[in-house]
């Protein structure tokens, strides 16, 4: 098993769901933040362009402020605009974004767009992926994906009534693909749940729910 470089320096990433707060929700991202997750999804998908561009500029700050990777969820050109290198997508979202391009070095170029990196990284898009399926994991690898969560593993009231695809499943993704995976769906911050998918090949865990109510 031979994972490409993680471009994510750690074994956490909170996914953000303000729905779930009972705080303000910035306050309640300070709060993630002080917990030093290896990075933050913005997922507020619900949202309006515009309010969740509006909402990014200010996680994007404190995130900065903690030392704390922001990845923007399904917003590309609210990416683009915040020239930020970190975006993930649903995986038909993927699929569709790169639809609109022929060949590989277009659609990194369309992708990166005005997504300017310091000089060095210059096109480094970084490109996160959601999978349910090893053919999704396969196919997001193929578009591009810079690393992938894989979801759902346990239960979880996120998605309920519907069954969690379990640790084998998680294994098997790992397994097939070549970037590196996270787990994600029905894993606490101190239930044993992140080690036991570390110990099935995954790189790390997303955690929503708990770090919502932390
Ligand atoms: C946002 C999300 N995506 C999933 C997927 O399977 O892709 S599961 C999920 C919910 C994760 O919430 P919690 O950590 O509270 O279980």
């Amino acid at each position: 098993m031979c994972k490409k470089e993680n471009p994510i320096p750690g074994k956490i990433i909170a996914v953000t769901n303000r729905s779930l707060c009972e705080r303000p929700f910035l306050e309640q991202i300070k709060r993630v933040c002080e917990t030093k997750p290896a990075a933050l999804i913005l997922r507020e998908k619900d949202l309006p362009e515009t309010e969740y561009e509006e909402m990014a500029r200010q996680v994007l700050a404190i995130c900065e402020e903690y030392g704390v990777i922001c990845i923007l969820h399904s917003y590309i050109e609210t990416a683009k605009r915040l020239e930020r290198q970190y975006v993930h997508l649903p995986l038909p979202l993927l699929r569709t974004c790169m639809q609109k391009t022929e060949n590989e070095e277009k659609q990194i170029k369309f992708m990166s767009g005005n997504l300017s990196m310091d000089q060095k990284n210059k096109n480094k898009l970084i490109l996160g992926c959601s999978v349910h399926s090893v053919e999704d994991a396969i196919e997001a690898e193929k578009l591009g994906a810079s690393y992938l969560t894989a979801g759902h593993i346990f239960a979880t009231d996120c998605k309920r009534g519907l069954p969690p695809r379990g640790m084998e499943f998680l294994k098997q993704v790992c397994e097939t693909v070549n970037i590196p995976v996270y787990a994600i769906g029905g894993i606490g911050l101190n239930d044993g749940k992140i080690d036991s998918v570390c110990e099935c090949g995954a790189a790390g865990a997303c955690i929503m729910s708990a770090f919502m109510a932390i």
